[in-house]
């Protein structure tokens, strides 16, 4: 709209339209008295009559043109800037891999984190996972080459999945965990061979190779409790943090801050972090042999001493039979001395699937009787109350995620009613129920559930209350549980001991001031052009 004023004549009424742009709103003057609603309300800045605007409009001025243009441009530059300056610039990622040498498989797992920002933020992640095929490297005792070549298709991959130009920087571990353990005590030189075999397989690879070796127990179970309360990005917020519950197949570990626990009663059991700038004492303690695998066989040491050729086994299904070899359940050093001195080669389980009966088989696995500390879970092992929240992961996963027992707000009894219920289904029943699951896994879950529940209760001593603190986990935000994340962070020092300087606001932040700042300045750029206007001293001219 050109002027200010326009008269119109509309229509039907021959009633003249008042419009005033610079005004709040436009009206119509009441009948009879036009120019009473035509003066300007007090609040309204009105502008002079066409003709005078012509010549004193400020904004028809080449100069004020030209200087609106140029404040335009000035402000759109200045956010522009803002915004580029500080947007984080195009992702480049660095790279590290770790192999999980575990009793019963090994996993290759990539970790990719921003390549500008190495060690300031909680944002290394998960890229890429692969389950190797067959069993774990310890299992390769007699064959131990074969260790070797079993990693190289899985190696393969991770060759594709990081960028080439990477590949000489990439750290690689390899780290074993209990399985490498019992080989280690059975026989060390067998286990040397398997080490011997995987590293030279490895060093095959185009990645910095920084050694494979058995991670102590404490090792394995601190570092479970680093990855999931860095997942979860507790450490660097200073958040309480989660107990970590981690059950293989040959070992299972427990760690959790106490504030009963500073680590005087039992220095082992002690694990001291400083990160972030917050200082952390952890209870962690890991349990040979109480893997669920393990676990199992001492649960079949326990029931065949005499050496029998038959047994009935509460912990499997009804109907449920299987021929086991007397040497190869005692070549484990979990139970290799309690071979009965007189068996035949081989026994025939029989499975009755009572839930009662297979907690009783269980319990006996444990020794509560002995305690030289102030408190114990089992074995004479020191530790404190379970205190907080807990993230239970790997086979505690697997196993309550197929019983669909992930839910802790069931109470315990409920949970000891289904795997009740569970046990006493035949095992035909069971078969025809998962067609797809692998027998070996299938057979055992009635067994696995029930140690999972007698570790957590009567091994750990959580109560009704604590036990529904467990969150059964796999995953956080992408990235597995489980030890190997924490193990790489702590090697490559990319958790730093104090807190890291932040800027002083966030991105988002900095770019919104930039902005409301380049528009006041805008704003006060027209209101400078004011006083030029005219006020509301003249009344309009109606033409
Ligand atoms: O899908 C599954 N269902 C049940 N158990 C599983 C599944 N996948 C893995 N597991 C179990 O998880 C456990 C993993 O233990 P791992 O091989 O890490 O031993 P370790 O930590 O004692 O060295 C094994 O007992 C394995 O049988
Ligand atoms: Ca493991």
């Amino acid at each position: 709209m050109l002027g200010y004023l326009s008269h119109l004549e509309t229509g039907q009424t021959n009633q003249p339209l008042y419009l005033f742009p610079m005004c709040p709103h436009f009206h119509h003057p009441p009948p009879g008295n036009p120019l009473a609603s035509t003066s300007c309300p007090s609040v309204c800045l009105l502008p002079p009559p066409l003709s005078e605007m012509k010549e004193k409009n400020p904004w028809h001025t080449p100069v004020t043109i030209i200087l609106t243009v140029i404040g335009v441009i000035a402000i759109v530059t200045l956010v522009t800037v803002a915004v580029l300056q500080n947007k984080p610039i195009q992702q480049k990622y660095k790279y590290g891999i770790v192999l999980d040498a575990g009793s019963s498989h090994t996993a290759v797992y990539i970790y990719e984190w921003p390549a500008e920002k190495d060690n300031n933020t909680g944002r290394v992640q998960q890229k890429y996972s692969c389950k190797v095929k067959g069993k774990g490297i310890s299992s390769y005792a007699d064959e131990p080459q074969k260790a070797g070549e079993s990693l190289r298709e899985c190696m393969f991959e991770a060759k594709k999945q990081v960028p080439k130009n990477r590949h000489g920087e990439t750290p690689l571990y390899l780290g074993a965990t209990a399985g490498m353990r019992l080989l280690n005590l059975d026989d060390s030189s067998a286990s040397n061979k398997v080490f011997q075999a995987v590293e030279e397989a490895l060093q095959r690879f185009p990645f910095s190779f920084q050694g494979a070796r058995i991670l102590s127990g404490q090792e394995e179970g601190a570092f479970g409790w680093v990855t999931i309360n860095y997942l979860s990005d507790r450490l660097k917020q200073g958040l309480e943090t989660t107990g970590a519950l981690d059950l293989g197949g040959a070992s299972t570990q427990i760690s959790f801050v106490s504030d009963s626990y500073n680590g005087l009663e039992s220095p082992k059991n002690s694990v001291n972090f400083r990160l972030y700038g917050n200082d952390y004492h952890v209870y962690t303690h890991s349990f040979l042999c109480y893997g669920k695998d393990q676990a199992l066989g001492l649960a079949l040491a326990h029931q065949t001493k005499s050496g029998p050729r038959t047994i009935t086994d509460p912990c499997f299904h009804p109907g449920y039979t299987q021929t086991k070899n007397y040497s190869i359940l005692y070549d484990s050093p979990c139970v290799s001395e309690r071979k009965p001195q007189e068996a035949p080669l081989s026994f025939t389980l029989s499975g009755s699937g009572n839930f009662t009966k297979c907690h009783e088989v269980i319990k006996s696995v444990f020794d509560f009787t002995s305690c030289n500390y102030s408190r114990c879970s089992f074995n004479g092992v020191f530790q404190p109350t379970p205190q907080g929240s807990f993230g239970a992961f790997s086979a505690y996963y697997f196993v309550m995620k197929f019983l669909n027992l992930t839910d802790t707000s069931t109470s315990i009894e409920v949970v000891r009613e289904k795997l009740m219920e569970y046990c006493a289904t035949p095992w035909t029943k069971i078969v025809k129920q998962h067609p797809k699951v692998d027998q070996k896994y299938l057979s055992e879950y009635c067994f696995s559930g029930t140690y999972i529940l007698t570790l957590l209760i009567e091994g750990y001593n959580f109560t009704s209350e604590t036990y529904s603190k467990i969150e059964f986990i796999k995953k956080i935000k992408g990235s597995d549980a489980g030890w190997t994340l924490g193990y790489m962070l702590n090697l490559t020092n990319m958790i730093p001991a104090e807190a890291p300087d932040s800027p002083l606001l966030p991105h988002a932040g900095y770019v919104s001031i930039v902005t409301i700042i380049a528009i006041l300045l805008f704003a006060l750029f027209i209101l400078s052009l004011r006083p030029v206007w005219p006020t509301c001293s003249k009344q309009p001219q109606i033409v």
